[in-house]
């Protein structure tokens, strides 16, 4: 087994005490081997934003050999890691998450889907060598950006939307703006003395882009809040994939999915490592309810292009409501 690094806690603003939570049995899972998932995918995504994705076709041996890059990169000395840093967004990052002031206890990779553009600008990874790891990006990508798609279509479906690619071509488009995220939690084994603290190591937040898709080793972490506030906890499933809505899809269905609110927190005894591809449209792309989701209503949200989305989220704090800027003010 690989032993990752463990820093210190230097930062007791780090620590929060969180409401207690429960491991949830409530969250849904969808088989996607199964005939007609399509009333179930969207009852998840009106109800919790977020499901789990069984029997996903992605192929295993993608999965495990991005996840034992993943351990040889957070393994590397620091100043090697920090060759492709800081984060600005991209690149690897330590503790301070954004470029608000949110921190928390993770280390991270964040790259684009674009494999020439993360050739170019990783090249220095691995020293001499960093086509493997960059190669496993590429076909893990590939496979969950197709699964990706397939869930998306199944939701317009659903929704009655025509075409069934509404949604899913504008990850499909050259120009996606879609990103990938490697994060490390390292243990910390200090929290055993402090009394049910929990250290963040994710804040809470909302995913700006149309849907996330996360994969993580057997540790637990993941919370999410649900539409009364309370915080569940996510049971760790590494041969699952978790679905996020994301800000963008709520306002294309006008507010019908709701995207919902997550975090992390750190684990005392193992290390946990995550991988997430963030689906997101060009940066030209309008961003507006689907016209068969607002008859006979209003559009909630006033209009706004992924661009200008993007530049006020990351104008943001992790933990904002980042589409209130963008909702309009009823008149009652
Ligand atoms: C604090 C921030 C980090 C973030 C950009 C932001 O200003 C607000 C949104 C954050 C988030 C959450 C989802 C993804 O992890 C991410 C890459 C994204 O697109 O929006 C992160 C941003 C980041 O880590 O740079
Ligand atoms: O690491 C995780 O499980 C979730 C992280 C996350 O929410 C994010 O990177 O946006
Ligand atoms: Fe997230």
């Amino acid at each position: 087994m690989v032993v990752l690094s463990q820093p210190a806690i230097e930062h007791v603003s780090l620590i929060k005490n969180c409401k207690p939570t429960t491991f949830s049995s409530e969250i849904p899972i969808i088989d996607l081997s199964k005939p007609d998932p399509k009333a179930r995918l969207v009852a998840a995504c009106e109800e919790f934003g977020f499901f789990k994705v069984i029997n996903h076709g992605v192929p295993m041996e993608f999965i495990t050999e991005l996840e034992s890059e993943a351990i040889k990169f957070f393994s590397l000395p620091s100043f090697e890691k920090e060759k492709t840093g800081p984060p600005n967004p991209l690149g690897y990052g330590n503790k301070r998450i954004g470029p608000n002031g949110d921190v928390g206890w993770v280390e991270f990779l964040l790259l684009t889907t674009n494999k020439e553009f993360n050739s170019q600008r990783f090249s220095s990874m691995f020293g001499k060598n960093p086509e493997m790891f960059l190669c496993a990006v590429n076909d893990y990508v590939s496979a969950v950006k197709k699964m990706a798609c397939e869930i998306l279509e199944l939701l317009a479906d659903g929704l009655k939307i025509k075409p069934r690619d509404a949604f899913s071509k504008l990850l499909m488009d050259k120009q996606s703006d879609s990103v990938f995220r490697l994060n490390h939690y390292p243990p910390c084994p200090k929290l055993q003395e402090m009394n049910g603290r929990d250290l963040i190591g994710f804040g809470e937040h909302t995913d700006p882009q149309i849907i996330s898709v996360m994969r993580s080793n057997n540790t637990s972490g993941l919370q999410i809040s649900l539409r009364d506030g309370k915080w569940i906890s996510v049971p760790p499933d590494q041969n699952s994939f978790f679905i996020n809505v994301g800000d963008s899809l709520q306002v294309m269905t006008n507010g019908r999915f709701k995207s919902v609110r997550h975090r992390v927190v750190t684990n005392s005894m193992k290390s946990r490592v995550s991988m997430i591809y963030f689906g997101g449209p060009p940066l030209s792309e309008k961003i507006a309810p689907l016209p068969s989701l607002v008859e006979g209503e209003e559009s909630l949200y006033k209009e706004f292009t992924w661009f200008e989305y993007k530049k006020s989220a990351y104008k943001s704090r992790l933990a904002d409501n980042r589409l209130g800027l963008f909702e309009k003010i009823s008149a009652s």
